[in-house]
């Protein structure tokens, strides 16, 4: 089943706020709805929010020309740390001089390459993971960078999936992901429907993990990888890294090309989303904090490229705690 996808002239999308509660669709037909959709997270991950940047562009054009400036300002910069969106939205939007159809059969090019591209890295990813560790592998993730966080198959859980169809995985621990739980919620539902043994750990419990030796590897995807293999991904992952480097742990990054900004030449240049501190205020909509109490809702992290074994994309393995430089 596909995260999301173009029917009768909308996109429609599976809401990833109501998991694991329900499987509910949302269907969206303009920018405007799909901006709001992108903010609240029901649509999230970098893969996931290329497809929904390159779909976006599709809905754009067939819209009120007047209106095309101001909705595309406002898809591109509706999240700002993951690079795949503007990718997604610039396109699709390449076409634009030959006409709508030609920038929506753009848009869905781009939803099937995702699949393909996915299952590729994810084929690396195991390959490369398989000569690291001997015999099945525990691994360890943060988020959610399965299925739901791009069209299908899922980068670092595509890696997981390659172990699993291999018979070489052991189990996954998933760090729950605070605030707003896509470990907890997303990736253990995703785990559960693909029949692997996992468990869920407090974030705060994750370097722990890595210390007892319970898991042989930490597997994570990325919302930009820049030029010197600086990794930024959800905010806890950088912890992990330090983690895994002090347990003697291989660090491994899973993402498609297109989460590679060259432009960018190291991580502390990227700008990182701020998020309402009502995200962390709250707990289950209840106010945890005392009136008054202020929060900084850092949303990613930057992972510096000594940290990183290695990046998987479908084209090729990088060695960035080698030197090696992705662009
Ligand atoms: C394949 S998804 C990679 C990343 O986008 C993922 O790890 C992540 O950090 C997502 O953050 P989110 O805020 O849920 O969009």
């Amino acid at each position: 089943m596909r995260s999301l996808d173009w029917r009768d002239g909308h996109i429609v999308a599976i809401d990833q706020t109501r998991l694991p509660g329900g499987l509910v669709e949302i269907v969206i037909g303009s920018v405007e709805e799909l901006v709001i959709a992108i903010q609240r997270l029901a649509i999230r991950g970098a893969p996931a929010l290329g497809a929904a940047g390159a779909l976006g562009a599709a809905l754009a054009v067939r819209a009120d020309p007047a209106r095309r400036d101001q909705d595309l300002a406002a898809l591109r910069s509706a999240r700002p740390t993951a690079v795949n969106l503007a990718w997604g939205v610039d396109r699709a939007l390449a076409r634009v001089d030959d006409g709508p159809d030609a920038v929506l059969a753009e848009a869905l090019t781009v939803l099937a390459e995702d699949v393909d591209r996915n299952r590729a890295l994810g084929r690396r990813g195991a390959d490369w993971l398989g000569e690291q560790v001997d015999g099945p592998v525990s691994v360890q993730t943060h988020c959610n960078a399965g299925s739901l966080a791009c069209v299908e198959w899922g980068t670092a859980l595509g890696v997981v999936r390659s172990l699993h169809d291999r018979g070489r995985l052991r189990h996954v621990y998933v760090d729950e992901t605070r605030p707003l739980l896509q470990g907890v919620r997303l990736t253990a539902w995703e785990l559960a429907h693909l029949g692997v043994q996992h468990t869920v750990v407090a974030d705060s419990a994750g370097p722990s993990v890595l210390a007892r030796g319970l898991a042989d590897a930490v597997v994570v995807g990325a919302d930009r990888i820049v030029a010197n293999g600086d990794v930024v991904n959800k905010i806890g992952t950088y912890p992990l890294a330090l983690a895994a480097a002090r347990a003697g742990v291989p660090f491994l990054v899973a993402a498609p090309e297109s989460t590679i900004d060259a432009a960018i030449p190291s991580g502390d240049l990227v700008e990182i989303e701020v998020r309402d501190g009502s995200e962390l205020l709250n707990f289950c909509g209840t106010r945890t904090a005392p009136s008054g109490t202020q929060a900084l809702n850092l949303a990613f992290d930057v992972t510096p490229a000594d940290l990183v074994s290695a990046i998987v994309t479908e084209d090729r393995l990088i060695r960035p705690a080698r030197g090696e430089r992705p662009a």
